[in-house]
Parts: C-alpha cells; structure tokens; sequence
C-alpha cells in the first residue's frame, strides 16, 4: 500500500466510543501497514483531564480487544509514540492555545480534525479553530453522522463549519461507503458491460436493503433518545447504499461526477405525504426478549431512555424512484438494533424467466437474486439454477461467487480505515456533499413530522425477532417477503 503524506490528525472526542473502537484502531492498523510516515501525529482531545500516559493506557485497554489478532504490543508502542492527549473544553477558546502550539506553523503539512463529539459542538469547534488560526489551506474536517436533527439544524451546521472550511475541505463520513462489498458493487456495476442492460425496470422486480443490529443502544440511550432509527441509520447509511444501487453511471470516477449522479437519485425519490408515511413506513421499537440465546432488557429499560419513549429503533420504509430506470420498482429499505443476527445487505430479485420451459423448478424465490452482503461476512453473490448433474433434467439453485475473494489475497480494509486514509490523501468521492446530505433530509422529513404528529406509539417487537409484523406486511401488499437466504 502506498505512504501517506505526513499528517497531523486531530481527534476531538479522542476518548469516545467512536474513536477507541473505530478511530483509533483504524490509525493503528496503517500503522502495522507501515503507510503512516514517521513524523505524522495523532492529537487526541477530550474532557477529561488525563496525562499523555493515563490516555495512552485507557485506549491501549479499550482499543486492545477490537483490534484482536492484529495487536501486538511493538506495532502499538510504535502507534503510540505518534499520540499526544489534550484534555481541553472544546466551547472554551482559551483551551485550544495548547493545540495551536502544538500545530505549530506547517502551513503545506496535511491537518486533518476529525469531530467525533456530538454534532451540537461541531459549530463552535470550527469557530474556535478558526479564530485560533489553526485552519491552514491543507487542513480538512471529517464531520461525524447524523449530522443535525432535520435539514435546518443540519444547514445551521454546514452553514457554520462551511464559514471556516471550503466544501472541498469538508468530509461528511458515512462508513457505510467505505465498506468493501460497496466498493465493489460499483466495479460490478461500472467496471462490467454485463449488468448494466439489466440493471433497470424491465429486469429488477425490487431492491430489499436490510442492516440489522444484534446490539442495543449499548450505554448510548442518552443519545439515542434524540435520535432513533430512521435520522441514526436510514437518513443516511440506507440512503447512501440505496444511491449506489440506482444511480446513473457516472462520466468518471471524480468526486462530483459520482456525487451528482447520487444527488439526482435522492432527488428522484417520491416524497411522501401524511398518507403515504402511514402506508410506506413501519417504526417499531423493542421489547425485553433474547438476542443470541441471552435475555435482554427492552428499549425502555436501557440507561437514559425515557419511560414511555417513543423513540423508534426499527424502521422499514418502501421508497419509490421517479426515473425512467426505476418507474414501478419498489424499493425496500429496514433497519433495527435487537434484531435476531447482524446483518447488512442488498438485494437485488430480478424477475423470473417470462416463460418457463423447465416447469415450476425456475420460478423458485431461490434464483435470479443478487446478493451483496456487507456483514456478518463480506460476498457478492449471483444466485441461479443449474441442471443437476445426472439423467433427469432437474435443476438445482446454485450462486456465482462475485468478489472473488480467493483471487484477492490482501487484507481487507475496515470501513473506517480506508476512510480515514482517503481523507488524509484528500480523496472526497467516498465522502456526502453538502446537497446530497440536505436531499436526504428533505426526504426523510415528511415522515419525522407525521410521526410526532401521530398518537400511535411505535409497534413493539420481541427482542431477538426480524421487527413487527407490519414489516412484513410492507411487503406482502405486492406479493413480495424478506430475503431469508443464508
Ligand atoms: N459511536 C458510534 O458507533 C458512532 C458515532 N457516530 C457519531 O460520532 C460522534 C461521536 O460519537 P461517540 O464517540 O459515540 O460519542 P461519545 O459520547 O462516546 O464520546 C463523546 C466524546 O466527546 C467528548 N466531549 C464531550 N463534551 C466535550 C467537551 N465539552 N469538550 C471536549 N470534549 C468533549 C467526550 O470526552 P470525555 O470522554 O472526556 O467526556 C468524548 O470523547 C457523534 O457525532 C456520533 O453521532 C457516528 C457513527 C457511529
Ligand atoms: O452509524 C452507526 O452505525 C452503527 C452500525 O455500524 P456497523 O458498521 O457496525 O453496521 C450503529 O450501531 C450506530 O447506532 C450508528 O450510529
């Protein structure tokens, strides 16, 4: 892999969740790679007021057990070595001098500031950096999701980060697209003449796109409280993923070709009104029941959630493109914490053999999908019918390996890794522009204010369970289900 340039990366919220289970180990892992230069630094910020070596030992401890088999206490001496900690306030002023000196003048070397605290301080922090002149023309801003609550809220910030950082300085992350498995749905799709005939109406009869947690809110009710499942999950990730599936090909790889041909589809989307949120949307939220063989509590018996929340921690949402590509084609999108396994996917059923010659063997709900599986495991894979092998002409489903993950013997880059390294090299094409980010939010809008308006409560699903059977029936309205393949 090649060096990075030489880089200072601020951390602010250096002793978060965020940064010591994904940051953090995302830096140590180009470490081992041997990209990160010599003389690069890593300046991890937060609240609380611990040396260089008590932060050092607390993210060594929490780090340790996401980074598994790659640890080895060398690699992270020499990780650390690249670390300094700042326990400042980020709302005082005063507090980022220790920073600046730090810095120090390097007006050409790379400085990146990563916000990884919550959204409401993203403002301040980049007015503070901006006073204290800390913005160089080769610094960026990596900006953490969701970004704001609606489209004003998230204006005010872009509004107020983009007063200090151009837009080409500013990363919207979304680690959904740095995940492998995207990057190589879009090879597949704009690498190969094969799909791109088929990729359309007359050949797809719908698109399911499933991320399902085990997890609960995990000590982040506080947070979650304000957030739930469509603005922590679907305003972004989902939509993101939903873009690359039905996008127009691009004229090139550049940032803004990819990024327009994104911004069109989530312009595309049919907007909903107060009927259609009824009728195109399902919220649930989860009830005491057992994840994995365990018995956990219910969404209202975490820390920090209200009794009687009505926050919703799945949501399934039936979206509609107006494009000539799409008229017509249902697509299917779901998301919940406390669901029965992890698991993150696409699906894409194209429809069955107008005629079938070999009997009902064809029309099987088996074949004719392709299936591009981020988590638990990383594959694509197109399934089919094949003959059996023997006298009758029997035939059997089988699928078509499409990541080749056998011929590729590297080792395959976290999400955040690879976009982390790609902010530091200031590449933007894996990052969310400012309109496509506000198109989202117009999107998802309708359906946040029906929903406060509404004196329904979100339906409860068991812990453990794919959501509420209204999920299901979200589906079966056009004779359609789930995808259950393994
Ligand atoms: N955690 C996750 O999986 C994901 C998080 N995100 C986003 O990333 C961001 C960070 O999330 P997460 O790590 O979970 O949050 P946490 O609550 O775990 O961490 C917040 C961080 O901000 C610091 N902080 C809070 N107040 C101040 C302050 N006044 N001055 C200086 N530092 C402060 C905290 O420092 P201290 O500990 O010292 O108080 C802590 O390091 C959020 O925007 C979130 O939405 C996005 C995707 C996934
Ligand atoms: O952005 C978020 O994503 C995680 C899930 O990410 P994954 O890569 O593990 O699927 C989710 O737990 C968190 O609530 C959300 O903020």
């Amino acid at each position: 892999m090649k060096t990075l340039p030489d880089f200072d990366m601020v951390l602010f919220g250096g002793t978060g969740d965020l940064a010591m289970r994904k940051l953090l180990p995302a830096l140590y892992q180009q470490v081992r790679a041997g990209t990160v230069p010599q003389g690069s630094r890593i300046l991890a910020a937060a609240r609380k007021p611990l040396s260089r070596e008590a932060f050092l030992e607390l993210a060594e401890t929490t780090c340790r057990p996401f980074l598994g088999a790659d640890y080895d206490a060398d690699t992270w001496r020499a990780f650390a070595a690249r670390i300094s900690y700042f326990p400042m306030d980020v709302q005082a002023g005063a507090s980022y001098g220790a920073l600046g000196a730090a810095l120090g003048l390097h007006p050409d070397r790379v400085r990146v500031f990563y916000y990884s605290t919550s959204p409401d301080f993203f403002a301040t922090i980049s007015d503070h950096l901006g006073a204290a002149g800390l913005i160089t023309e080769a610094s960026r801003v990596v900006v953490e999701k969701p970004l704001g609550h609606d489209l004003d809220s998230s204006r005010e910030i872009n509004d107020a980060v983009g007063r200090h950082f151009a837009e080409r300085q500013i990363f919207r992350i979304d680690h959904y697209l740095g995940k492998e498995p995207v990057q190589n749905l879009l090879a597949l799709r704009f690498g190969n003449v094969l799909f791109e005939p088929m990729w359309r109406r007359e050949w797809v009869q719908d698109v399911q796109i499933t991320v399902a947690e085990q997890l609960g809110v995990e000590g982040r009710g506080d947070f979650y409280e304000g957030t739930g499942a469509l603005r922590d999950m679907l305003q972004n990730h989902l939509l993101q993923l939903l873009c690359i599936v039905a996008m127009e090909p691009p004229p090139s790889s550049d940032p803004d070709a990819v990024r327009d041909e994104k911004l069109k589809v989530l312009r595309s989307l049919k907007p909903f009104t107060p009927a259609d949120v009824a009728a195109r949307t399902v919220r649930g939220q989860y009830k005491a029941g057992a994840v994995a063989g365990a018995p956990v509590a219910g969404y209202v018996e975490e820390p920090g959630v209200a009794p009687g929340s009505r926050t919703e921690t799945f949501v399934a949402v039936k979206a509609e493109i107006e494009t000539w590509r799409w008229a017509g084609v249902p697509f299917f999108l779901r998301t919940g914490k406390r669901m029965p396994e992890k698991l993150a996917e696409i699906v894409i059923n194209f429809r069955q053999v107008p005629h079938a010659i070999f009997g009902e063997a064809t029309q099987g709900t088996r074949s004719n999908r392709l299936i591009i599986r981020m988590q638990p495991d990383e594959s694509m894979r197109l399934h089919l019918v094949a003959k059996q092998p023997g006298d009758a002409m029997a035939l059997h489903p089988v699928h078509l390996n499409l990541d080749f993950s056998e011929s590729f013997r590297a080792r395959r880059l976290e999400a955040y890794e690879r976009l982390l390294m790609d902010a530091i090299r200031g590449r933007l094409t894996l990052f969310v522009r400012r309109d496509e980010q506000e198109a989202a939010w117009r999107w998802v809008e309708p359906i946040l204010e029906s929903w406060a308006a509404s004196e329904d409560r979100p339906k409860a699903y068991t812990a453990g369970s794919w959501g509420p059977a209204a999920s299901s029936a979200l589906l079966s309205r056009d004779g359609l289900a789930w995808n259950e393949e393994d």
